[in-house]
């Protein structure tokens, strides 16, 4: 999909890293139509969240199931026809040529699209090397994404610190999904390659990944209507 295609408010999407799905029914209605899209993972996909993710996508809301699957191909096939079934807009799966060429394979003819991790935003180069890698993260991240693109994968999940470079390598056909986003002035935790909102789309990102900085804040509506102000701004 074209940038320019995505709505400026549906670009935001909120991770529910919450315990439960009361916690998270709790979170959505205090966002209301602020946010549009949200993010299912481990926390409260483990937690029963997955029946949440076809209410959700019922209710007209967009979900990415962010399961970054990697397995024997079979295994993962299985995976992405029973997730295709749920309604979700996006699945995750680790940038490994084997998982990725079966992911593509098992979601022809549903609407799902599945977006290849690439490096994970909370890796720098130590943390690469001391998993047994001799690449830098950008050489890594890059890499992948040409595989990616050559395999037919629908989307690339990085940091916005690459999102210039993997946008240079697979043009505008390839949704560019970057987490480790951090509004000015919020806590990093663990992540280690982030940008603000506004930076992050300046660099290229279509979609916004953001958990903490809007779950974790006082008032989450306000910090998700602040994220949006600064990609319109960004936008212009
Ligand atoms: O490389 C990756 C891939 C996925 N994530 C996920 O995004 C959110 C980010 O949450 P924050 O609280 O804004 O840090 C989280 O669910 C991660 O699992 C990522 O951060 N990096």
């Amino acid at each position: 999909m074209q940038p320019a295609q995505i709505a400026p408010r549906d670009r935001l999407i909120v991770a529910l890293d919450l315990p439960s799905v009361a916690a998270a029914e709790a979170m959505i209605d205090r966002l209301g139509d602020s946010v549009s899209f949200y993010k299912i993972g481990y926390q409260l996909g483990y937690a029963g969240g997955l029946p949440l993710a076809r209410e959700l996508a019922g209710r007209g809301k967009k979900v990415f199931l962010d399961l970054k699957l990697h397995d024997i191909g079979n295994t993962v096939a299985r995976g992405v026809e029973s997730v295709a079934a749920l309604g979700a807009t996006f699945l995750t799966v680790h940038a490994y040529p084997q998982t990725m060429k079966a992911a593509v394979e098992a979601r022809a003819g549903a609407s799902l699209k599945i977006l290849a991790v690439t490096v994970l935003t909370s890796y720098d180069d130590n943390d690469l090397q001391a998993a047994g890698y001799g690449l830098k993260v950008s050489d890594l991240v890059e890499a992948r994404a040409r595989q990616a693109q050559a395999i037919g994968v629908d989307g690339i999940v990085s940091s916005p610190e690459e999102a210039a470079a993997i946008r240079k390598i697979v043009g505008h056909e390839m949704n560019l999904v970057t987490p480790g986003i951090r509004p000015a002035g919020s806590a990093t935790g663990d992540q280690k390659r982030i940008m603000t909102p506004a930076r992050a789309i300046a660099a290229g990102a279509d979609y916004l990944v953001v958990g903490r900085p809007v779950v974790e804040a006082d008032d989450p509506k306000a910090a998700a209507e602040a994220i949006h102000a600064e990609v319109a701004q960004a936008l212009g």
